[in-house]
């Protein structure tokens, strides 16, 4: 069997074709236009491109965008007063602080400042709480989005009851991933660095979330045939004999593409959809900020 190779980048466009529609009906019918404030602490090459990215295709989707580059050394009580400046912006509905941040600051506080109403990371507390109580306002982070949307497309609805392996316990990726199957009705189990025969669990389950943060982890003898795998791994790594770095997932695509019913590659599967659901989070926001019904829900 060789895997159907899910294509983030057409999704993300699909998302985007969508978020544009309804910021043209948002614009018409409420004069409302999203604005998405990204805030960007020193010059971490690949955080400078993801803001640029993130930049360029809120304003290609008729969104306002704004950027604040702060120097490496900002004191950390700048950066809060930024946030709190832009929670008080009424242009503003999303603000994201893009991670990781220099070591001198104290990140969950920073995460905490951000306004919940605002909050289109779904890292504050408040959303946390609220995606865990299933309440359908919560934001949701926008990897983990992102690939429950690929998910849901790849079986056309039918996620109700499928057993769902999420490799990793991190805030922003494992632990909201959980979530947002046992929304979906799957049963969910989450496996870590402690977890006890990994690929005997990965063997049972019908979908695998692979983040791990390790290259290459998940082989292809732990994936049940016709499973969906999803792999939310970017690692760059130097091949022996290899002049550039290149980009590897948590999981050996080789491997996995011969045994899994569908599954992403890496570059081009769940990153390009993070962005896109980063748009729709703040439409979303807009719109519950307004008090208008949303399209996109
Ligand atoms: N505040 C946040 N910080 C970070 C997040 C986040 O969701 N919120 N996620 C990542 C970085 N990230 C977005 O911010 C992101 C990562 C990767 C991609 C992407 O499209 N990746 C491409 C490969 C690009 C490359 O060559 O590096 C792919 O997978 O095809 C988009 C966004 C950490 N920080």
């Amino acid at each position: 069997m060789t895997a159907n190779i899910i294509d983030g980048k057409a999704a993300a466009e699909r998302l985007r074709q969508q978020v544009g529609l309804e910021v043209s009906r948002l614009v018409t019918e409420y004069q409302l236009q999203p604005g998405l404030a990204v805030v960007l602490v020193g010059d971490d090459p690949a955080s400078q491109v993801y803001v640029r990215n993130k930049g360029r295709q809120t304003v290609a989707a008729g969104m306002l965008s704004l950027e604040h580059k702060l120097d490496v050394a900002v004191p950390e009580n700048e950066l809060l007063a930024l946030v709190d400046r832009l929670n008080n912006d009424p242009a503003v509905h999303g603000i994201l602080v893009q991670l990781p941040l220099p070591g001198h600051i104290d990140e969950q506080r920073v995460l905490q400042a951000i306004d919940p109403a605002k909050d289109v990371d779904g890292f504050h507390p408040a959303n946390v709480g609220r995606l865990a109580t299933g309440d359908p306002a919560a934001m949701a982070p926008c990897t983990p989005m992102g690939c429950t949307l690929m998910l849901r497309e790849q079986f056309d609805g039918a996620l109700c009851g499928q057993n769902a392996l999420v490799i990793g316990r991190s805030n922003i990726v494992g632990k909201p991933m959980a979530q947002l199957l046992l929304r979906e009705s799957c049963t969910v189990t989450i496996a870590h660095s402690r977890t006890r025969d990994l690929p005997a669990l990965c063997r049972q389950a019908d979908i695998v979330v692979a983040a791990t943060g390790r290259p290459e982890m998940v082989r292809g003898d732990w994936i049940k045939p016709g499973a969906v795998v999803i792999d939310v791994g970017i690692n760059r790594i130097r091949f022996e004999g290899e002049e550039k770095a290149r980009l590897v997932g948590d999981v050996a695509f080789d491997e996995v593409v011969e045994v899994a019913g569908a599954t992403t590659p890496v570059p081009g599967g769940v990153g390009p959809m993070t962005i896109a659901c980063l748009l729709r989070n703040t439409v979303v926001a807009a719109c519950l900020q307004r008090g208008v019904s949303c399209g996109l829900v």
